[in-house]
């Protein structure tokens, strides 16, 4: 598999080449050059496998002339052994229609784990396959993405990880996450900023030639396609336990940075009978605005309950785009730098029609998420937390088929929220035991201004101030 730049004007690359690689260094984000194609036996085959067999049947065309099914096997084996559940992404039955997929069994409660916890063991196997410089990983974070990197990564040699989260902006479990590993790899920083203004920060840093001279760097975040990849064997594993591929299934997905719909829509096009992806925002809802009326433009963020998806600015909707665009490179480099410079541009009826064949979109407000939260805790005997929650009012607000089940993914553990989960709820949700003295444990991070040269400086002085 050979995988190309949505911006046309970097060379491709193999698996091990984007795994590293990250952003690519025309700006844009690496994708598959083809889907690969899954008939209706090859998905009926998957009935009955292990999450891992699952696994390595779904990625192994993606992974294809750089690992071979037994050395995939024994990674997903490493990463997977590390989750709570036998299932490892286990599905519960709400009502007669509504299921949860419950993704946050893994080692920081979230379903970043999952392909995370991959990542980890793909950067130590290709890292130590040669004698190359240590790789810096730079990611941002609104709360989930740092701790489940910081979990895969802490302690391996090879490896240097800045995690830069907006401060104030992410709970105090998330935050504590991350800065309570205190192994030397580990940097942590606090931006005076948001997460889309981390985020732009890393890109830049990745656009910056004379910097990625000085340092290898490493991408933990969605723009890197490893992650992507990892999180299209759930849409399998879900769909095949609900009957695929004789029947459709429905995935309602909460979404900030259009990574895990994304890794949906790969599946959908993989060939797996997909009935709609219910694209589900909070009150930063730019997806929502343009899947359902063409405005992407940013505006103001605004800090919610579901602080993970206090998002603008969404990386993955560049990889959708490209597609729309007929995977024409130079119309979308275009259309992203006009982006860039506008901060809005208008999608044409036309690709909003196309995109609207696979996806449709809700904005939820706080009312409907804490709604929700309370029908889950009291009619259904599940608490959830806040971004489920508007994955699942998303699903239950939805006027597909009645026949057609509906999957919310359940992103998030709901004690990584215990103080929205409380107050709306009225339940307690406890840190699990291997959690539980996380407020007394030391923490480490420093803050800083939400600078790229300020960062850029930290890092050249060997994360010193
Ligand atoms: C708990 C949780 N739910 C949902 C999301 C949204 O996922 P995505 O950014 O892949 O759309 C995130 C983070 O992005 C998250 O941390
Ligand atoms: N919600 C994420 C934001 C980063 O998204 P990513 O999927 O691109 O890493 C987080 O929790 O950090």
């Amino acid at each position: 598999m050979r995988y190309i730049s949505t911006r046309g004007a970097a060379a491709a690359q193999d698996f091990k080449g984007v795994t590293l690689t990250g952003l690519a260094s025309d700006g844009g984000l690496y994708v598959p050059e083809n889907w690969p194609a899954f008939s209706r036996e090859d998905i009926a085959a998957l009935a009955g496998l292990s999450y891992v067999d699952t696994a390595v049947a779904v990625m192994r065309p993606f992974v294809s002339g750089v690992l071979d099914d037994q050395a995939l096997k024994n990674l997903c084996e490493a990463a997977y052994g590390q989750f709570n559940h036998a299932a490892v992404t286990p599905l519960v039955q709400l009502d007669e229609r509504h299921f949860l997929l419950e993704l946050f069994h893994g080692p920081t409660l979230a379903f970043k784990d999952v392909a995370l916890q991959l990542l980890g063991h793909l950067f130590e196997k290709f890292l130590s396959e040669e004698k190359g410089q240590d790789l810096t990983i730079v990611g941002a974070t609104s709360g989930d993405t740092g701790s489940a990197a910081i979990s895969a990564v802490a302690g391996r040699a090879g490896v240097q990880i800045v995690m830069l989260h907006p401060n104030g902006r992410v709970s105090e479990v998330q935050r504590r996450q991350m800065t309570t590993v205190l192994d030397k790899n580990v940097h942590n920083v606090a931006i005076d900023g948001s997460f889309d203004d981390a985020q732009a920060i890393v890109k830049a840093m990745f656009n910056d030639s004379d910097f990625r001279k000085r340092h290898r760097l490493g991408a933990v975040n969605s723009i890197n396609w490893a992650r992507l990849m990892a999180q299209i064997v759930y849409y399998f594993y879900a769909a095949v336990r609900l009957g695929a591929p004789d029947r459709k299934v429905a995935f309602s997905v909460p979404t900030g940075n259009f990574g895990d719909v994304f890794a949906g829509y790969a599946a959908k096009k993989m060939g797996l009978p997909v009935e709609k992806l219910i694209v589900a925002t909070n009150i930063n809802d730019i997806l929502y605005r343009a899947l359902s009326a063409g405005d992407y433009s940013v505006g103001n963020v605004t800090p919610t309950d579901a602080p993970s998806m206090d998002i603008q600015i969404s990386s993955n909707f560049e990889r959708l785009l490209f597609d729309l665009h007929g995977r024409d490179a130079a119309s979308l480099a275009a259309t992203m730098a006009q982006f860039e410079q506008s901060r809005a541009i208008q999608i044409s009826d036309a690709m909003r029609q196309q995109a609207a064949t696979i996806f449709s979109s809700k904005r939820i407000d706080p009312d409907e998420m804490a709604a929700t939260m309370r029908w889950a805790s009291d009619k259904a005997g599940q608490v959830i937390d806040p971004h489920t929650a508007i994955g699942l009012a998303a699903a239950r607000e939805t006027d597909l088929p009645k026949d057609v089940p509906v999957v919310t993914l359940a992103t998030a553990h709901p004690a990584k929220f215990p103080d929205a989960v409380s107050r709306i709820t009225g339940k307690n949700a406890p840190l699990p035991h291997r959690l539980a003295d996380l407020y007394s444990r030391e923490e480490r991070y420093v803050e800083l201004p939400a600078s790229r040269q300020t960062i850029q400086a930290y890092i050249d002085a060997g994360f010193q101030l």
